[in-house]
């Protein structure tokens, strides 16, 4: 029998990201080839006219899985009935800028779209929040929608993850689908930690570790990490435009790993609702790794962490914190 559709709203949808994710998630890359969508997309007053004009080549698209397609600048009719939210609507970083200078534009849209979505979406709606600094925005949204699961909410540190994959698949010359199992701890910011003690590639001759096929702890602890950190900063230097088709790529990523579920012996990252794994301290949305069954996902535990990682792991949770307090500050 046909599945119902899942509506699915994309806030900041007449933008870039918004632009590469809308046809994503209308062929199946999100919710899979045979869930149909009907997609929710808003943006504000002055984007209306190009948001429109999405809208009419996702008609021009023909998809087959695209059974309906709202586009509003009313937030209340965006978020009403939504059974996942991707909230990328927001301004985005501009070169030589910090993630913590665009804070106090963005917190502000987060808290009062927490309340639409209380109001409005499904009871059970899955958010993920893209826009930056996506870790304290989905923080305040959550501390503003309390009646949404505070497991519902989420950030997107996937596109982190992804990039840790693929440097360590260029390093190796190994394909990207044999590398599993790195970390990306913390802020979705130059803090994080990307962490390859744990990772593998999948080779002829079985698994084996990252860093024992790397054989370079010199680069691993230093370049590589930094690389990573910095990817979002010379994406936007390359372009004059921060990273599009590799972020919305990782939000349909993301959801469709936290709705269909991770492939067995593996995990990825996802900013979430601390609970205190790894000694990070409540209140904060932290990323970790998680593994996802039945549309719920779970914080991997016992993975040993060294004294070089236990510095990272508290570095970026202290940003979090000091993030949390400046964004309390722009709400007052
Ligand atoms: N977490 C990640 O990995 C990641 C990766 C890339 C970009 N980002 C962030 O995602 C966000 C979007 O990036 P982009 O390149 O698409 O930016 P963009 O400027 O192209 O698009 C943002 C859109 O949001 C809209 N908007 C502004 N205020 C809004 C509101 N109150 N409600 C709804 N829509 C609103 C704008 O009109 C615009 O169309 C930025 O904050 C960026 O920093 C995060
Ligand atoms: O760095 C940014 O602000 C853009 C984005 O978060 C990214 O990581 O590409």
């Amino acid at each position: 029998m046909a599945k119902d559709p899942v509506r699915v709203l994309v806030t900041g949808a007449a933008g870039q990201i918004g632009y590469a994710i809308v046809p994503m998630i209308a062929r199946g890359a999100m919710l899979g080839p045979d869930q149909p969508v009907i997609l929710h997309m808003l943006d504000i007053e002055p984007a209306a006219e190009s948001l429109n004009g999405v809208k009419m080549e996702l008609i021009d698209a023909a998809f087959p899985l695209l059974r309906g397609v709202v586009a509003t600048t009313d937030v209340q009719e965006a978020c009403t009935g939504v059974n996942i939210a991707v909230m990328v609507g927001g301004f985005p970083r501009k070169e030589g800028m910090e993630r913590k200078d665009v804070m106090s534009k963005n917190v502000s849209i987060y808290k009062a779209q927490a309340s639409a979505l209380e109001k409005n979406a499904a009871a059970d709606v899955k958010v993920l929040v893209v826009a930056n600094p996506a870790n304290t925005n989905a923080l305040i949204l959550k501390e503003f929608a309390l009646s949404i699961p505070q497991k519902n909410i989420t950030c997107l540190t996937r596109l982190d993850h992804n990039r840790t994959l693929g440097q360590i698949s260029e390093k190796l010359n190994v394909h990207v689908g044999d590398v599993k199992n790195v970390v990306i701890w913390g802020n979705h910011s130059s803090t994080q930690y990307p962490d390859v003690n744990h990772a593998t590639v999948t080779t002829s001759s079985g698994e084996k570790p990252v860093r024992e096929l790397v054989a370079n702890g010199q680069w691993l602890n230093k370049e590589f990490i930094t690389t990573v950190q910095q990817r979002g900063a010379a994406i936007i230097k390359a372009r004059k435009l921060s990273s599009a088709l590799s972020a919305a790529s990782a939000a349909c990523d993301h959801i469709r790993d936290w709705v269909l579920g991770t492939p067995k012996g593996s995990w990825v990252s996802m900013g979430v609702y601390s609970d205190g794994s790894y000694g990070i301290q409540p209140g904060l949305v932290y990323s970790f790794p998680v593994t996802c069954e039945k549309g719920q996902w779970s914080i991997v535990q016992g993975l040993k962490i060294d004294k070089f990682s236990r510095g990272k792991l508290d570095a970026t949770a202290q940003e979090l914190i000091e993030e949390k307090s400046l964004a309390y500050s722009c709400l007052n």
